[in-house]
């Protein structure tokens, strides 16, 4: 099919506190689409553009005004749907993405204490239409999470918060999760790997249906 009659793509976001296991089942999503026949892009937030990924860098390890931080991940957001998603849905792909405007709600939101209203403005300033078709929420009690992170990783700005800050994020997850049960699936991800993928491919298979 050639651009502008393509079918619009679909647009999938991976969400969840840090450690809760997203990122490893990406790529197992990704792995699925294609064997059913679609055209996959994977990217993450922030970052996912040039421009995205220098503000990405920023904002994982300089210490910031909390509004600053807010604006510039929607900055980022703004300039990945521009290059990156809006195009590639045009085109008929599907998009994954590590993260979107959940994580603000949740991270300058719930863990760090962001007026909600002012995240909602910037929400509509964004992407006033655009929604994912389906939001992945990894959930895992917090000592999870963390034992998950320590066991790998050197820990970035967010990554370095205590547990009570994890645990705002999470209930901002959870309390999204209930507001829109339309699109955000809550995963339980304390299970292994193979159950977690058991549960993805029963979403993942309405969604191609
Ligand atoms: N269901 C699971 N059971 C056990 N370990 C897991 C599970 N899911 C992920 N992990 C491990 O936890 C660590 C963090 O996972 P990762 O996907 O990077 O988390 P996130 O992207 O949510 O921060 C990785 O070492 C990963 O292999
Ligand atoms: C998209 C987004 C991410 N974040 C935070 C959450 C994460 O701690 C961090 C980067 O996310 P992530 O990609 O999960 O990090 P990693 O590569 O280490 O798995 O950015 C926000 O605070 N607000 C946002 O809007």
């Amino acid at each position: 099919m050639t651009q502008g009659t393509a079918v619009r793509g679909k647009f999938i976001s991976f969400e969840g506190i840090d450690g809760a296991g997203k990122s490893t089942h990406i790529g197992f999503v990704a792995d699925f689409l294609k064997t059913a026949g679609k055209s996959v892009v994977s990217s993450r937030e922030p970052g996912g553009t040039g421009v995205g990924e220098k503000l990405r860098e920023m904002l994982l390890h300089e210490k910031m005004d909390l509004e600053t931080e807010a604006l510039l991940m929607f900055a980022s957001r703004r300039e990945h749907i521009a290059q990156v998603i809006e195009p590639a849905m045009a085109r008929g792909d599907w998009v994954l993405s590590d993260r979107f405007t959940d994580a603000s709600f949740a991270y300058q939101g719930g863990g760090r204490g962001l007026d909600r209203a002012k995240l909602e403005t910037l929400e509509n300033w964004v992407h006033p239409h655009l929604q994912p078709d389906l939001t992945l929420l990894f959930d895992v009690p917090l000592e999870v999470a963390r034992k998950r992170l320590d066991a790998t990783r050197t820990l970035d700005k967010f990554e370095q918060e205590q547990a009570d800050f994890f645990s705002a994020c999470r209930n901002e997850y959870l309390r999204r999760a209930a507001q829109f049960p339309h699109r955000i699936v809550v995963v339980d991800s304390t299970r292994t790997i193979d159950e977690t993928r058991a549960q993805l491919t029963h979403v993942l298979e309405k969604l191609i249906a």
